[in-house]
């Protein structure tokens, strides 16, 4: 029977997430944690343990059927893999940074500099797109340092909370794309692969769905109801149910987390009584 081969960031940043994520997807993992490959006994899924980098080459040559990557190593790799989800976790952005103390008129002021980076693909295409002429260091990482050592003029490397550059007196000029971990697929994946592919996309979806929403229930004098309803944006269609009390509901709806926290108090105000706000574990819309 086909399986599905998935590969995973061995060790670094996005291992744990995307551990989870397939915890959270009922795809259950035995195996020694040192093995490279590990079946899954509940899912026709196969976890392969790879270097971050290598993936896309992997994805290429069909060694791996799919993988959780950042989208950023995606499109460095220049290749032709499609990015199938995206996943919400290690947010970042790939941004060009010079030392705090220079002025920054725009991108010509590039022109004739030396930009140290991990992504020469990325900077290549930025480069070319812009007509400047600068100058490339290629080095595998701690990109950072380079200007205070005289390395490079400039650098460009990933940008999440901005303190790896405040530590080493930079400032962010440009940002050429935002990225996120992401399910890309291999270009020569069968139809059997693909139809894997789709039930573990469809589990993934009901999580990642799951994730920002919230299942809310509060009280309210029946002659509030509409008056409450119309405060909770995503309150569309409610159900609601009578209270012991006579002249009482109660309200059930799914709401958006960030939207409640903005409508608390005028919900209060409404008359809206023994709020509770539930997480919800998967949906399926
Ligand atoms: N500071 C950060 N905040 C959020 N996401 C990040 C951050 N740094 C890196 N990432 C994301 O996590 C991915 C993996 O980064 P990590 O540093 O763990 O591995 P790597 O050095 O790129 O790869 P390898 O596994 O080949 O050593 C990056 O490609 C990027 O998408
Ligand atoms: O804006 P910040 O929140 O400071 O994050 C950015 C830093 O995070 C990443 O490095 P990482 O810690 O993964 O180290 P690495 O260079 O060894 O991969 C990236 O290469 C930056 O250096
Ligand atoms: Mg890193």
């Amino acid at each position: 029977m086909r399986r599905l081969k998935i590969a995973i960031q061995k060790s670094g940043r996005l291992k744990d997430d995307s551990l989870q994520l397939l915890k959270e997807c009922g795809i259950s993992l035995d195996g020694s944690a040192n093995s490279l490959i590990i079946p899954s006994r509940n899912f026709p899924v196969d976890v392969l343990y790879l270097r971050n980098s290598d993936i896309p080459q992997y994805l290429e040559d069909g060694v791996a059927d799919v993988a959780i990557l950042g989208e950023n190593t995606l499109i460095e790799a220049e290749k032709n893999i499609t990015n199938e989800l995206s996943l919400g976790f290690s947010k970042c952005r790939v941004s060009i940074a010079i030392p705090k103390g220079q002025t920054y008129g725009g991108k010509a002021d590039l022109n004739g500099k030396k930009l140290a980076t991990s992504y020469p693909n990325t900077v290549k295409a930025f480069l070319t797109q812009n007509s400047i002429d600068a100058e490339i260091h290629e080095i595998s990482g701690s990109v950072e340092i380079a200007p205070n050592l005289g390395l490079a003029d400039a650098i460009c490397d990933i940008v999440s909370s901005g303190s790896t550059l405040f530590t080493n007196g930079l400032k962010e000029v440009e940002v050429l794309f935002s990225s996120e971990a992401c399910l890309a697929s291999s270009p020569i994946l069968d139809q059997e692969g693909r139809e894997i592919l789709e039930k573990l996309l469809f589990r993934i979806r009901a999580v990642l769905e799951a994730k920002n929403k919230k299942y809310v229930l509060l009280n309210a004098p029946n002659e509030k109801i509409d008056e409450i309803i119309s405060i909770l944006p995503g309150m569309k269609s409610p159900s609601i149910i009578p209270l012991a009390e006579p002249g009482w509901s109660s309200l059930h709806s799914v709401i958006d987390e960030s939207e409640f926290w903005e409508i608390i108090d005028q919900l209060r105000n409404a008359g809206a009584q023994g709020i509770l706000i539930v997480p919800i574990e998967k949906m399926i819309i």
